[in-house]
């Protein structure tokens, strides 16, 4: 008895050596794509912010046309903390709003048919049932803290779907959770809690202070994947999914800010106290991501948790300690 024949691979949506235009190559995200999409082969085009502000529709469609990638993967955004997104809102709605409507309709112009938009669990409603699925989507109210960012994120899912259901486009969306990695934004003010982390614990260890002072409650919960993890869901998605709905990507499972505290003081080797400023605020309670969607087209997450802080302190303190990818604070001033 012959035994049957295994099934073919799905057909793969990105063409082998395809040319992938990497919006924001030089964030946290964007330097994660471009290492893993240029190890598989494929070119990656480039431009800074000083030689392309996406801002700008017209000399992004401009780019889009007389480039002509294959896909495009849109990396670029203003992204920060909770801080930074309370204090700034006009920047964080309008700036991410602008970025998309450049790059999501100059791609459609430049008829370039494969486009992956990278939205963020804060889409989802402030207390959203856990672990929340990608139909939670627009079922309740957000958390204030960072509406006017999950607003625009939340066009451009629209946008994306307007694309595919108005021009054929196979255009995606993918919702990823709180990230981190080699090539973060540590600056202690605009960044996200794990770059905050690392820097607080560190200074604190090297300078002999006994207490590190954290921000709110260190209770809220919080799932956190990798950038090197997320670069290869990415590339997934981009092989092998072509649906109208965004896709959820996280490695389900989160912990409280306390308890990340306590990893990092780990890492880095601080043994002092941890005290709570509850004047700042704890932003939404709890995004735990359900990531089924993403694990049934073949995803699993590689970077446990404790070797991904220590892999990224240690990538950190090779930079020289400081937020390197502006010298002077110049990006920490940008996302301000
Ligand atoms: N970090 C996180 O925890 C999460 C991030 N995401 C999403 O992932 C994506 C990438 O985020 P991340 O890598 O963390 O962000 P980063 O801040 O690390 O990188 C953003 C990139 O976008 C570029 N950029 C910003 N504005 C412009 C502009 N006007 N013109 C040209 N380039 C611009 C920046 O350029 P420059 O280097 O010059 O500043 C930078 O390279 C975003 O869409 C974000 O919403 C989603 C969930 C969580
Ligand atoms: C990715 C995601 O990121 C943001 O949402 P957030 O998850 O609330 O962001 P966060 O990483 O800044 O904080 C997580 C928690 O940690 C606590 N916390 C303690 N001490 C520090 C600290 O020193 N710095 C920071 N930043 N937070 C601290 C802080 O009070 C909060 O309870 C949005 O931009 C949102 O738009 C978004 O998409």
């Amino acid at each position: 008895m012959t035994s049957p024949a295994p099934s073919p691979a799905p057909p793969l949506l990105l063409p082998p050596a395809a040319r992938i235009f990497v919006a924001g190559h030089r964030g946290l995200v964007g330097s994660a794509l471009t290492r893993l999409l240029t190890a598989e082969g494929y070119e990656v085009l480039t431009r800074t912010r000083d030689e392309l502000d996406l801002r700008d529709a017209g000399r992004t469609g401009a780019f889009l046309r007389e480039a002509r990638p294959d896909a495009v993967v849109l990396a670029a955004a203003r992204v920060g903390g909770i801080m930074a997104n309370s204090r700034h809102p006009v920047p964080f709605l309008e700036d991410n709003l602008r970025i998309q409507l450049s790059v999501i309709a100059g791609a459609h112009a430049a008829d370039i048919d494969r486009l992956l938009f990278l939205g963020s669990s804060c889409i989802y409603p402030k207390h959203a049932t856990q672990p929340i699925t990608e139909d939670a989507l627009l079922t309740g109210a957000l958390e204030p803290t960072n509406e006017p960012y999950a607003l625009a994120k939340i066009a451009g899912i629209t946008q994306v779907r307007g694309y595919r259901r108005q021009f054929g486009r196979a255009y995606i969306s993918a919702m990823p959770t709180n990230l981190y990695g080699p090539g973060d934004n540590f600056d202690p003010e605009t960044s996200h809690v794990l770059p905050a982390l690392i820097r607080r614990f560190h200074e604190a260890r090297t300078s002999g202070r006994r207490e590190v002072v954290l921000w709110g409650s260190g209770t809220p919960r919080r799932e956190f994947l990798h950038s090197d993890d997320l670069a290869r869901a990415c590339l997934l998605l981009l092989r092998r999914y072509d649906g109208d709905s965004p896709v959820n990507v996280g490695c389900g499972e989160d912990l409280s800010i306390a308890e990340l505290a306590s990893l990092v003081a780990d890492a880095t080797g601080f043994t002092g106290g941890i005290g709570w400023d509850t004047g700042k605020p704890d932003g939404t309670p709890r995004k735990l991501l359900e990531v089924s969607r993403l694990r049934a087209l073949g995803f699993t997450p590689a970077v446990p948790l404790a070797d991904g802080i220590r892999d990224t302190y240690r990538w950190w303190r090779a930079q020289g300690g400081q937020d390197q990818r502006a010298p002077g604070g110049e990006r920490a001033a940008r996302i301000a």
